[in-house]
């Protein structure tokens, strides 16, 4: 696949001195739905806002298509459509009005077929001549996103397109966005919601501090997700692992005390009972064991734990 946008070594020191982003590469392929995922104040905001020409970087190079931000902005921005994190709307204005009015911002001609069908797209055909204010509060949701489609582009940026909504919406949001990628478009969002990660990404790149620590396959981090652990105390600290026990995945903690197992709790054949044996043939013995699924929440934890 090829990737849709390119970001290479971009730095932002925003006018205090903080700086937001630390020379961030990361390619969006075309077609994929992408979640970048990170705590509070982990630099989303701010590298979704240089993408979409909001925000200036301090040094690096972005381009979308073939357009770099900076130099072709107007080719980049017209390829964007941002949802934003707050409502931006003029309660008084029809949906119609709003959505049309967003096109035309953009240059573009006007285009009343394809508003038509991305309102319907939408559910939002019924709804057209009623007033932004009389809207609930995903039907207001599903108005910025006609807003940010209006021009047609071919890349949507969601920033924490489920913060703060209830449950049902937000299943709700998840369709209509997985509906959106099928239909083509790019998809890249914003979240601090692990599980919102989980359920809608082809990828996940985790960000923290300005910084990307991990991009990966949804599929690859979710064979990850089927490891589990094995925690065995032992009574008498252990200098190593034994040269015997190699072939099993082994680690033992600084205090020689706690030994560690991963192995994949999807293979049929369990490989405890076979490790016990061989840690009996060795003399070691445990005090204690617990077994525990790896979670995504436990690979975000433990790429973000160390940088506190
Ligand atoms: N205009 C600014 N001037 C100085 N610092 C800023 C500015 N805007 C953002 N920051 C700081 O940059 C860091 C990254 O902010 P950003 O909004 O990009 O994070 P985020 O990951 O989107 O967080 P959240 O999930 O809370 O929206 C934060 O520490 C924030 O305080």
């Amino acid at each position: 696949m090829e990737p849709v946008i390119r970001v290479e070594q971009l730095h932002k020191a925003y006018k205090s001195g903080f700086v937001a982003l630390n020379n961030i590469n990361l390619n969006i392929q075309k077609g994929e739905i992408f979640a970048l995922l990170g705590p509070n104040g982990a630099g989303k905001t701010t590298l979704i806002s240089i993408i979409c020409g909001i925000v200036n970087s301090s040094s690096g190079r972005v381009t979308v298509g073939d357009a770099d931000i900076q130099k072709d902005y107007r080719d980049a921005r017209s390829q964007i459509g941002l949802v934003p994190q707050e409502l931006s709307l003029s309660m008084f204005e029809s949906v119609w009005a709003t959505v049309k009015f967003s096109r035309g911002l953009y240059g573009q001609p006007a285009n009343d077929t394809y508003l038509e069908s991305l309102l319907r797209k939408l559910s939002l055909w019924e709804k057209r001549h009623e007033r932004i204010m009389s809207l609930s509060g995903g039907m207001k949701r599903r108005v910025l996103i006609a807003k940010a489609l209006s021009h047609t582009p071919t890349v949507l940026f969601l920033d924490e397109p489920t913060a703060g909504v209830d449950v049902e919406l937000r299943q709700d949001m998840w369709s209509m966005i997985r509906e959106l990628r099928d239909t083509g478009v790019t998809i890249i969002l914003t979240t601090h919601y692990i599980e919102e990660a989980e359920e809608m990404a082809d990828r996940i790149g985790f960000i923290n501090k300005g910084e990307i620590v991990m991009v990966d396959d949804k599929a690859a981090l979710m064979k990850k997700l089927g490891r589990k652990e094995l925690t065995l105390e032992l009574p008498a600290p252990l200098s190593g692992v034994p040269e015997s026990l190699a072939n099993y995945d082994l680690t033992l903690d600084e205090t020689g005390s706690t030994l560690r197992f991963e192995f994949d709790s999807r293979d049929d054949a369990n490989p405890i009972p076979a490790l016990l044996k061989d840690l009996t043939a060795q003399g070691i013995e445990f005090k204690d064991l617990h077994t525990r699924q790896r979670s995504l929440e436990d690979i975000f934890v433990s790429l973000v734990g160390g940088k506190e």
